[in-house]
């Protein structure tokens, strides 16, 4: 998927010759300290980060902007900008008219990330954990070929965290790929993923 990929901010190394390959079956946790470029290499493999050398390749071609790309790709990062005057039911009726065939029914879904009781609640005024469930939710409801999600623990639980690692297992099963960067070690644990630990370049 990526191979001895750099990437530079200006003059600065941010990434050097970073390796990662992640197949369908498989779990995959991008671990390191603060600032090791574990965000950049998710951007890397989202195409939303140009590596300066190397080569990225998602399902054997470069990541690319395209309604096939984000078809098979689901990307959990930073909070999404939620819709004014939808509630957590709607943000994943939303999903699922866009995505059609979709991986959970919302009804599913509001069971499974435990919002059943705030489905009628704007998503701003969650908390921040269920901001977080809603999320991720959002991203596991639609049909998808690999996740990458960056910190998906951010806020969680620890029950809901052992709940989510179950999840990752099971769409792995189901033949995805799962690439995470992530500072939960018993998270990756749990999830059963093979750990690729990054290294702070600069
Ligand atoms: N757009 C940018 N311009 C300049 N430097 C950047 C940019 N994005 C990231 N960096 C730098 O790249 C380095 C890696 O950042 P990145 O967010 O990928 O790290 P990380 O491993 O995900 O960190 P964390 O564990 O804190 O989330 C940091 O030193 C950061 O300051």
């Amino acid at each position: 998927m990526a191979r001895d990929v750099g990437v530079v901010a200006g003059e600065v190394p941010i990434l050097t010759g970073i390796d990662l390959a992640a197949g369908p079956g498989e779990v995959v946790a991008v671990v390191g300290v603060n600032g090791a470029g574990k965000s950049t290499l998710l951007r890397c493999l989202a195409g939303l980060q140009p590596p300066a050398s190397g080569e990225v390749g998602v399902f054997g071609r470069p990541p690319a902007d395209t309604a096939a790309f984000w078809r098979d790709v689901a990307v959990v990062a930073d909070e999404p900008a939620w819709y004014p005057g939808l509630t957590v039911r709607e943000h994943l009726e939303l999903m699922r008219a866009v995505h059609h065939d979709t991986r959970l029914t919302v009804e599913a879904a509001l069971e499974e990330f435990d919002l059943v009781e705030r489905a009628d609640l704007a998503p701003q005024t969650l908390s921040t954990g269920q901001r977080q469930r809603l999320v991720l939710a959002m991203a596991l409801l639609r049909p998808s070929r690999l996740l990458l999600l960056d910190e998906p623990e951010r806020g969680l639980d620890t029950a809901f965290r052992d709940r989510l690692a179950t999840m990752l297992t099971r769409y792995a099963a189901a033949g995805g790929t799962v690439v995470m960067a992530t500072h939960d070690l018993g998270l990756a644990r749990a999830a059963g993923a093979r750990r690729v630990s990054l290294e702070a370049a600069a």
